[in-house]
């Protein structure tokens, strides 16, 4: 009998430790209490959630959900009130500011304005995260420029882009680092839907060469759709579902449509 029992804990201990390998980022009863103009509000309560090593993860809800917020824990950009935050089992509250900055420094992030230094080429633009810390293995300029399509405008400055070349420029800064997670905060807002196609692609073929967990915020249900293996429904400060996403393949595995051909498919009505 307690043969049979010291076997049942190993193979627990054992299944335990397997899962928690898969884990990357947990959430653990987070919550984030704000001061407003009207006294204190929960902007999360008691969050619990979990991504997987090598998701898309995608959360989604409406404006003032909390979405931008608990992204933001993830890289101690925001620190939440109550609960633990553990990204490839450290628990970054716990971190002080030195090891916060090694920490900080696999996690690369995109942003919806882009977040480029406009009296900077390209390239500068590009190189930044290499000025600020050192990193071991980082790819070259040559590399990224070339994952995102830009080598002819690497002399160019961020003024000479359109939206989805600066978006381009922004994840190319951010995958030179060679991050273990990406974030990306609402990255197609400010695009339109031929752009948005194009930096899904960009941003599926990330996850696929540089094996990047990516976690993305936007309100923008096809996004998640095309790119997400599961995303989080919040409202109000609370996860209310976690939803597999069947297949996320869809749309943006065949040729890019032009703009005319969209046109004509929402346009015309045949
Ligand atoms: N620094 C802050 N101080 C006070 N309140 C804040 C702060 N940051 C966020 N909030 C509030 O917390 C709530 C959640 O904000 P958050 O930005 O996380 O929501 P969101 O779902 O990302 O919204 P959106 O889609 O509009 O960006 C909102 O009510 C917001 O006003």
């Amino acid at each position: 009998m307690i043969y049979f029992v010291l076997v049942m804990i190993l193979i627990f201990t054992e299944v335990y430790n397997v899962w928690r390998c898969v884990l990357l980022i947990e959430f653990k009863e987070v919550t984030k209490v704000f001061q407003g103009l009207n006294g204190s509000f929960n902007a999360l309560d008691n969050v619990g959630l979990s991504v997987k090593k090598n998701e898309i993860f995608g959360l989604i809800g409406e404006s003032g959900a909390g979405k931008s917020t608990l992204m933001r824990f993830i890289n101690a950009l925001e620190v939440p009130t109550r609960g633990h935050v553990i990204v490839d089992g450290i628990d970054v509250s716990t971190l002080g500011s030195r090891k916060l900055r090694v920490f900080q420094k696999d996690i690369g992030m995109i942003f919806q304005q882009f977040n480029l230094l406009n009296n900077k080429t390209v390239e500068e633009n590009i190189r930044l995260p290499l000025e600020l810390h050192k990193y071991e293995k980082p790819l070259s300029v040559e590399e990224v420029l070339s994952f995102v399509g830009l080598e002819d405008k690497r002399y160019a400055y961020p003024g000479q882009l359109s939206g989805g070349q600066k978006q381009r420029v922004g994840i190319a800064r951010a995958l030179i680092t060679r991050p273990k997670i990406l974030l990306c905060d609402e990255p197609t807002s400010a695009l339109d839907e031929r752009t948005t196609e194009e930096i899904i692609r960009v941003l599926k073929r990330a996850h696929q060469t540089f094996d990047v967990t990516i976690v993305i915020v936007t309100h923008e249900l096809n996004v998640i759709k095309q790119l997400c293996d599961r995303a989080a429904v919040l409202e109000d400060g609370r996860i209310i579902d976690v939803i597999s996403i069947e297949n996320n393949a869809g749309e943006t595995d065949g040729p890019v449509k032009s703009y005319y051909e969209r046109v004509l498919e929402v346009l015309k009505d045949e």
